[in-house]
């Protein structure tokens, strides 16, 4: 930045040449001749060539980058309502289970205060640089923490298993995200050491930064830890991974910028003891510590706390901080004593600030009772040879439980008892993903449960739309991301459809090669069991509860919407049920199209009895009918008879009045017989009339025999 003074042509505060110290020294040893001890303004009126453009375009790019630079600057000044020292950060690590959440926790406080956590529980407060402090926080793994962590995370720290892809629970951690605020986002790939092969370890580390960046946006920070060692992650990822962290620029959100909230990093039941000796569910005080953020918190108001309710606030007090910033003013350098930490939950800290007292933590080899954690087989050793009544004082501090808390606990068995299926460790997954209402989040068709054989849990692997490949008997879904095409099949095609969604998607390809490795196998088993997919289950519901309630089918029970405006409505609703429906049932439904129900179906209010219809599907019935067409064989003198009659068929009769429209004669129905008597000499002149009319006919075909028709 010396060089582009000159395009500022503001003076720049010329260098303090040290004095004192270790630097001082350093220069007093060097050259004497140089020119390390001259200002800036000295240095250029000695040697101004030195500090001359060489090139315009050099020039002209390092004024453009100071005036960036000079821009950026400039934005839009936020309110900084904190008093005193701002809170720490919150950095939430999330991800699936087992995927190294506690260890990459483990592994920061590590680095940033060199000491070690036996566990992680709760906040983790650590300071981090001189004027910036942390507090990591780990993500349960179900939907109430989920919502709550995003509520008050300042940096995710999505955690990815690497060798597995992405999971269920990312998405709906990212969705949960969005409806908060969305606060910085970062990837980190975890178990990538289970790769043996080089080039597929490059293909996945792509395709997954592809997909994450698909989910947050292009570019999105995605970090790798490459694997283990002695049972941490290596050292100069975790360095590089906290400098990332370290400097992050975390811009406030609004809506928490502009409301009180505090991260309860330890709390203390303060109801006096008789009180709850008098009535153990007596309403208890309860002292909440945490550090406060967003805005100052007023006395009276009401606080809603996550999980509990909405409760009146009695009191609130400022403590002094318990995990202060190391003064700027007087250190250069963040030292290692000053490193400091608090989590009071994990067990760790020197120090407890009480609203009334202070604690002091000892460590526990300085204290002679204190419990021996067995790692040491010295000290079991030594246990030994102790004093009796040292050694009653320890089995003491052995015990867990009281004995109230043992008898309600104990049971006796009189049978043998097999481990119910909850009991089982991680059967059926630490989050209970069988029934996680969670599903909802994101939809449904989107993963498919496989069962951990190296763990022994259930894990929903989250399939995209090119890598969906489903391997099914009732039907089979294969969509192309390239031509956006959806191509379904009705029954099962019985081949791989690999060569359908592959053919342009290298990365579909390496990720069926990186199933073949854990998730193929998984799947055998769940066939060999005879286990339904889940993942079918799941859709079929979804199909269901899919269909519209037509309140007309409510009302009059029978399937009428076609009669109603929803006529396109019900086509899909019938094409949806065919879609989830084996091929020949669809047909078959089809086929069946014309039957017995479907009379009257324009009026569906009418009760109609499959009973009293008769069967259209039996010839004699059609028969009978044939000839009461114009179709019909008139000449027959069998039908005339009966027409002469009024009568036609051997049990049907006539009912109601029609004109024959060839004749021009009417016909009555029952009515007729009463009158019958008064028109017989004109249904006689009828029969005349229609006689000579046949006569004429047959006339005619005798004329033109080519023209007969043939009735
Ligand atoms: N090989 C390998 N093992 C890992 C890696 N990361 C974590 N592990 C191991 O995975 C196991 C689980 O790690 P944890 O840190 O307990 O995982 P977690 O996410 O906190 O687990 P839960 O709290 O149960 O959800 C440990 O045994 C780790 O040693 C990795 O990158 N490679």
């Amino acid at each position: 930045m010396g060089k582009d003074g000159e395009g500022g042509g503001q003076p720049h505060k010329s260098h303090r040449v040290r004095k004192s110290g270790a630097s001082a020294k350093k220069k007093s040893k060097s050259k004497p001749n140089s020119t390390e001890g001259l200002s800036k303004e000295q240095q250029k009126i000695n040697n101004p060539k030195a500090f001359a453009f060489t090139s315009s375009k050099k020039a002209k790019r390092l004024q453009s980058r100071a005036t960036e630079k000079e821009q950026k600057r400039l934005h839009l000044p936020t309110i900084d309502r904190n008093i005193g020292e701002p809170a720490p950060f919150v950095v939430v690590v999330q991800g699936p289970p087992q995927v190294g959440k506690s260890l990459l926790i483990k592994c920061l406080v590590k680095h940033y205060t060199k000491h070690n956590l036996p566990e992680v529980q709760g906040p983790v407060t650590i300071v981090s640089g001189k004027q910036r402090r942390l507090q990591f926080v780990e993500c349960p793994n179900d939907i109430n923490g989920m919502i709550d962590c995003a509520k008050f995370a300042d940096l995710a720290l999505l955690l990815i298993d690497g060798s597995y892809g992405f999971e269920m629970e990312t998405f709906e951690f990212l969705n949960i995200l969005q409806n908060h605020g969305f606060p910085r986002v970062m990837g980190v790939l975890t178990h990538l050491d289970k790769f043996e092969d080089v080039k597929k370890l490059k293909k996945t580390k792509q395709r997954l930064k592809h997909r994450f960046w698909t989910e947050i946006y292009d570019g999105a920070k995605l970090f790798y830890l490459s694997g283990l060692i002695h049972g941490k992650y290596t050292k100069r990822e975790v360095h590089n991974l906290a400098r990332f962290i370290s400097v992050m620029k975390f811009p406030p959100l609004s809506w928490r910028a502009s409301h009180p909230y505090i991260l309860v990093d330890r709390f203390e039941d303060v109801t006096p003891p008789e009180k709850v000796h008098m009535n153990s569910k007596c309403d208890r005080n309860v002292t909440l510590y945490g550090y406060l953020r967003g805005c100052n918190m007023k006395k009276g108001t009401k606080a809603h706390i996550a999980g509990v309710g909405d409760y009146h606030l009695s009191g609130v007090t400022a403590l002094a901080d318990p995990c202060p910033l190391p003064s700027v003013a007087k250190k250069k350098g963040l030292r290692d004593k000053e490193k400091l930490f608090y989590a009071p939950m994990s067990g760790l800290g020197e120090l407890l600030y009480d609203k009334d007292a202070v604690y002091i933590n000892i460590n526990d080899h300085f204290v002679q009772f204190s419990k021996d954690d067995g790692a040491n087989p010295e000290g079991s050793e030594k246990g030994k040879q102790r004093d009796v009544g040292v050694e009653l004082v320890k089995s003491l501090q052995n015990t867990k439980y009281s004995v109230d808390e043992k008898l309600e606990k104990s049971n006796i068995s009189v049978f043998g008892k097999k481990p119910h299926i909850s009991e089982a460790p991680e059967a059926v997954g630490r989050d209970g993903t069988f029934n996680a209402p969670e599903k909802d989040l994101w939809t449904q068709s989107n993963y498919k449960e496989e069962i951990d054989l190296d763990r022994g849990r259930v894990r929903r692997k989250a399939v995209f739309e090119n890598e969906m490949d489903i391997d099914n008997k009732d039907f089979s879904l294969v969509h192309k991301s390239g031509s956006g095409s959806l191509l379904v099949t009705g029954q099962d095609s019985g081949e791989d459809d690999d060569s359908d969604s592959g053919e342009d998607d290298e990365t579909e390809k390496d990720n069926e090669a990186m199933l073949s490795d854990s998730g193929s196998s998984d799947d055998k088993e769940e066939d060999e069991m005879g286990n339904i997919s889940k993942w079918k289950e799941s859709l079929l519901e979804r199909t269901a509860s899919r269909r519209n309630i037509n309140l007309e089918q409510l009302v009059y029970g029978t399937a009428g919407s076609k009669s109603s405006g929803d006529m396109k409505d019900a086509g899909e609703e019938e094409s949806d049920e065919e879609f989830f429906k084996p091929k020949g049932e669809g047909k078959k439904k089809s086929n069946e199209g014309i039957n017995d129900n479907d009379v009257d179906i324009d009026d569906c209010s009418k009760f109609v009895s499959t009973g009293s219809l008769k069967d259209w599907k039996n010839e004699d019935l059609i028969e009978s009918i044939r000839d009461r067409f114009v179709t019909g064989k008139w000449s027959n003198a069998k039908l005339r008879n009966e027409l002469s009659e009024g009568t036609v068929g051997d049990d049907d009769e006539v009912h109601g009045d029609f004109e024959d429209l060839e004749t021009g004669q009417k016909y009555e129905g029952d009515h007729a017989d009463d009158v019958g008597n008064s028109n017989k000499d004109d249904a006689l002149a009828a029969e005349e009339r229609k006689l000579k009319k046949l006569a004429l006919r047959a006339k005619f075909d005798a004329q033109y025999p080519f023209l007969q028709l043939d009735t």
